[in-house]
């Protein structure tokens, strides 16, 4: 099974940056030369939404990195989708792990944010993941299927969905995942898709893979079929590195 849908490079600054370092991240991403065919976001810190938003070139499109689970109103320190998609942010990152993990988030709530997300025409970048000891456990599918699940049982369709495989041993250890490992567990969601979705869902989800990614070793992971892209963290705060992740597409079309 391959994906059909365009390559997507994704970059999450999470909690980084002040408004020095995010003028001068925006202006290298505004002088990279970047492939055409390739679908490129960056979700910056909240509070850098609306400047990054007014001075990032159009050809990169713009993702918070949560939003609040319902319509906005009485919730301290919150942002809604509908503040969100009226500053023009066009995606919303959820069920990160470092979410799930640090903060606490439950599938129920994720699979919850990701519909109302979507209904308020935000795109979801929806994140899974083991962590180390239920990979070790031989619990990996298991532990994204059930994530998986609860975004399915949420959304309505998936047209708007990107789903980023993040192992969270992978995450900021600079331990990145083999290219046959997010191979395997890529191959198991798309086929997961298939059965539990639909065909075309599986087909047409671009499943990216997140954890390490840098400039050196992007190009092998994307050679992988069911690679269809990446999540990026530390290596996003610099854009020429981050530039090279997204041009690793290059390597996509060459047969492996
Ligand atoms: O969590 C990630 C992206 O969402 C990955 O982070 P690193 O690329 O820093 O490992």
């Amino acid at each position: 099974m391959t994906g059909t849908g365009k390559f997507f490079v994704g970059g999450n600054w999470k909690a980084n940056g002040n408004k020095e370092s995010v003028k001068k991240l925006v202006q290298e991403l505004n002088d990279a030369k970047l492939e055409e065919d390739v679908d490129v976001v960056v979700s910056p810190p909240y509070i850098y939404l609306d400047s990054v938003l007014n001075t990032l070139t159009k050809r990169i499109e713009v993702s918070a990195q949560n939003s609040w689970v319902g319509k906005g109103g009485a919730f301290t320190g919150e942002i809604s989708a509908e503040q969100l998609k009226d500053l023009g942010v066009q995606w919303v990152i959820l069920g990160h792990s470092e979410r799930r993990h640090i903060i606490g988030e439950a599938n129920e709530f994720i699979g919850k944010k990701a519909a109302y997300a979507l209904e308020n025409g935000l795109k979801v970048i929806a994140c899974i993941g083991e962590l180390l000891e239920e990979r070790e456990a031989g619990k990996t599918t298991e532990v994204c299927f059930t994530q998986l699940k609860a975004f399915a049982d949420a959304v309505p369709s998936w047209k708007d969905v990107v789903i980023a495989y993040e192992p969270v041993w992978a995450i900021g250890t600079g331990k990145v995942a083999t290219p046959q490992q997010a191979q395997d567990v890529h191959s198991e969601i798309r086929k997961w898709l298939a059965e539990n979705v639909s065909a075309e869902a599986s087909s047409q989800t671009r499943i990216i893979y997140g954890g390490s990614v840098n400039a050196a070793n992007s190009a092998e992971l994307a050679k992988q079929e069911d690679i269809d892209g990446f999540l990026v963290g530390g290596a996003s705060l610099k854009g020429p590195d981050f530039a090279t992740i997204v041009n690793s597409v290059t390597s996509k079309k060459v047969p492996a």
